[in-house]
């Protein structure tokens, strides 16, 4: 028996996460085609969907890692979001294309565009395999969605319950939460 199997329930399963990764990789593909590309995957909740999308991109591409933080370990946002970790390279005239796990209220990635907007990339578009419209405080366009959700606390494939749960391998909701 998997070691989360007491406190997590399925709600997106590997099979579908994977297709709709796979989907979602050949349209990048084709979208970003005679373009060199700059991944840049927000830490820690997208390193798993950015490692799998990547494989599915077939261009040429470079990785870039931004960390933030705002949840700091419960389930809601403490509205103050932080930069912990810093990109390597100076990303002006790069086309960028952000890749996150998931928009809940907007707050991290309505922060997150404004910052990366300043460093003056050729051009800006974001990947979310989750968005979360019931607790929208601000509208994010997403280029490139996976699943819109329910209002639910969800864990695996990358999201964390107070830093644990990143590695259950599908998209899961916490028992009794
Ligand atoms: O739309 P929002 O309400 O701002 O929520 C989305 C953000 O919350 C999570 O990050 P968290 O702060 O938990 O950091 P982590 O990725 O390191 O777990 C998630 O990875 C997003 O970055
Ligand atoms: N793990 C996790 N982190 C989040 N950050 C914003 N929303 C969520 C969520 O539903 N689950």
């Amino acid at each position: 028996m998997a070691f989360y199997e007491n406190d997590v329930g399925t709600l997106i399963d590997e099979a579908k996460l994977q297709e709709r990764v796979r989907a979602l990789g050949a349209e990048i593909t084709r979208d970003y085609q005679g373009k060199e590309l700059t991944l840049v995957c927000v830490l820690k909740g997208s390193t798993f969907f950015a490692m799998d999308l990547a494989r599915h991109i077939d261009l040429p591409l470079t990785l870039e890692f931004l960390g933030v933080s705002s949840y700091q370990g419960g389930t809601e946002t403490t509205g103050e979001v932080r930069i912990t970790t810093d990109v390597s390279k100076p990303m002006a005239g790069k086309h960028l294309l952000i890749i996150e796990d998931i928009i809940d209220t907007g707050l991290t990635m309505s922060f997150l565009l404004e910052n990366l907007r300043a460093r003056h990339p050729a051009s800006l578009k974001l990947a979310s395999l989750l968005e979360k419209p019931a607790r929208a405080r601000t509208k994010i366009a997403i280029d490139y969605k996976g699943f819109v959700i329910d209002d639910v606390f969800v864990v695996g494939y990358g999201l964390d319950y107070a830093e644990k749960y990143r590695n259950v391998p599908f998209i899961g909701v916490m028992k009794g939460k």
